[in-house]
Formats: C-alpha cells, sequence, structure tokens
C-alpha cells in the first residue's frame, strides 16, 4: 500500500523514463497552481497530490495486458486523471482525452501544449457527441454510475478492450449490481493508494440495450 507523498513519487517513478517523471512533476507543480485559479481537486487532497492523484491514476498501467495495441480513452478527465498522467507516462500509447468542462478543456489542451504531449488529443465535448472508434482501453475516474457509464461507453469497445475503472468503496457493490453478463466482465482489484477503494477491471464489449 502507498502510504505517503514519498512512497508514491518512488512508485511512480519506477514505472516511467525519467523524462516522464520530470514532466509529471512540472504537470503536477501547475496543476497545484492552477487549483487555486479553478476547482481542479479537491482542497483536502492538495497535500497528498502524489498519492491521491498521480500514483493513483499510475497504477492502472499494472492492469493493462502486455502488447496491448491502440487507443487509451479516457472518460470525463477533469483535471487530467487518469489520462493526462497515464499518456505522460507511456508516450508510445495513443490517448483520446473526453471533457466537457469548458475550463478544464482548456487546462488539457494547455497541459498538452506545454508539456508537447503529441499522443494525446482532446476531445472538448460531452462522450454522447464524440463519433464511435475502437478503444484498445477505456479508463474512468469518478465519471458516471457504472451502469450509466457502460451504456454511453460500450460503442467505443470491442473484445479486445480494456476497461479501467477506479472506484470507491461501491466498487465490489457496483459490479454485483450489473446484469450477469456485464458482471462476468468485471473483476474487483484492490486499490494501491487507498485501503478503502478498489478498481473495477473489465475485458470485451458489454452488451447494452438500444439506446435513443
Ligand atoms: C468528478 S469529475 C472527475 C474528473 C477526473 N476523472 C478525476 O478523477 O479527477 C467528472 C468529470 O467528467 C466530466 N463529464 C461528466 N459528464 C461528461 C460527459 N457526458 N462527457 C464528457 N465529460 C463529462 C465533468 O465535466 C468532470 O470534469
Amino acid at each position: 500500500m502507498i502510504e505517503n507523498e514519498e512512497q508514491a513519487r518512488a512508485f511512480v517513478a519506477e514505472r516511467c523514463s525519467s523524462e516522464s517523471f520530470e514532466l509529471l512533476n512540472v504537470f503536477v507543480s501547475e496543476l497545484l497552481a492552477e487549483a487555486g485559479r479553478q476547482n481542479l481537486i479537491s482542497r483536502s487532497t492538495i497535500d497528498r497530490v502524489w498519492q491521491r492523484h498521480i500514483a493513483d491514476s499510475a497504477q492502472l498501467l499494472d492492469h493493462v495486458p502486455r502488447g496491448t495495441e491502440g487507443v487509451w480513452l479516457d472518460l470525463g478527465t477533469g483535471a487530467g486523471f487518469p489520462g493526462v498522467i497515464t499518456a505522460i507516462m507511456r508516450p508510445e500509447i495513443p490517448h483520446v482525452l473526453v471533457e466537457s468542462r469548458k475550463r478544464r478543456v482548456a487546462w488539457l489542451e494547455g497541459v498538452k501544449e506545454r508539456a508537447s504531449l503529441r499522443n494525446c488529443s482532446v476531445q472538448g465535448s460531452r462522450l454522447q457527441l464524440v463519433e464511435s472508434f475502437d478503444a484498445a482501453v477505456i479508463s474512468a475516474r469518478a465519471f458516471a454510475p457504472l451502469p450509466d457509464l457502460i451504456s454511453l461507453s460500450a460503442r467505443f469497445s470491442t473484445e479486445r478492450t480494456t476497461w479501467l475503472l477506479p472506484k470507491g468503496r461501491s466498487a465490489e457493490q457496483e459490479r454485483d449490481a450489473l446484469d450477469s453478463p456485464q458482471r462476468k466482465m468485471f473483476h474487483v482489484k484492490q486499490s494501491l493508494t487507498s485501503r478503502d477503494a478498489a478498481i473495477l477491471v473489465g475485458k470485451g464489449r458489454p452488451k447494452v440495450g438500444r439506446r435513443t
């Protein structure tokens, strides 16, 4: 378990190049400066930004199967979690970050430009308006309740898609409330950044009812 900022930084540093780690340090400085201007992260997490946000996002990489190729789709990226972090740490993986709030979109565009993140595209609109494509990975932290998340994003998935959904203490309960075929897609993995949190790791294309 990652207990403090020092452990969080070490955890992240072990999983990326020194160039990526340097970019993450710059990102954190900018995030903390911007957090004074707009509500990007909750105040209670400012003193533990590496544990609560950077390592919390970085741990998802441990659940990406070796040899995964294709686009990583992050839903409701907000201040950058987890999509900006995984994009910085894995520059070879193309990322699409979807975010609808204008100020957050501007923030994400600025981060992308300043960090020269060539593997990132920011879709500044509601997910419902984004054209479908096949995603190798779909991630979402604090985006929507699980059934809504699945019905909104199933059209981006294939049989090979990996789903990475950090959840709080409700993870198992949310998974168990799904219909049987969807429930079987997801496993509950302990989060390394909080004893009370878990990650729903899934595989495949969920069957969903027709959406209007
Ligand atoms: C609670 S925040 C979480 C942000 C980030 N994922 C994190 O964990 O820090 C949810 C984000 O999803 C965005 N969002 C909610 N519904 C959306 C939609 N339908 N399409 C695109 N973005 C959406 C919101 O604007 C917000 O920034």
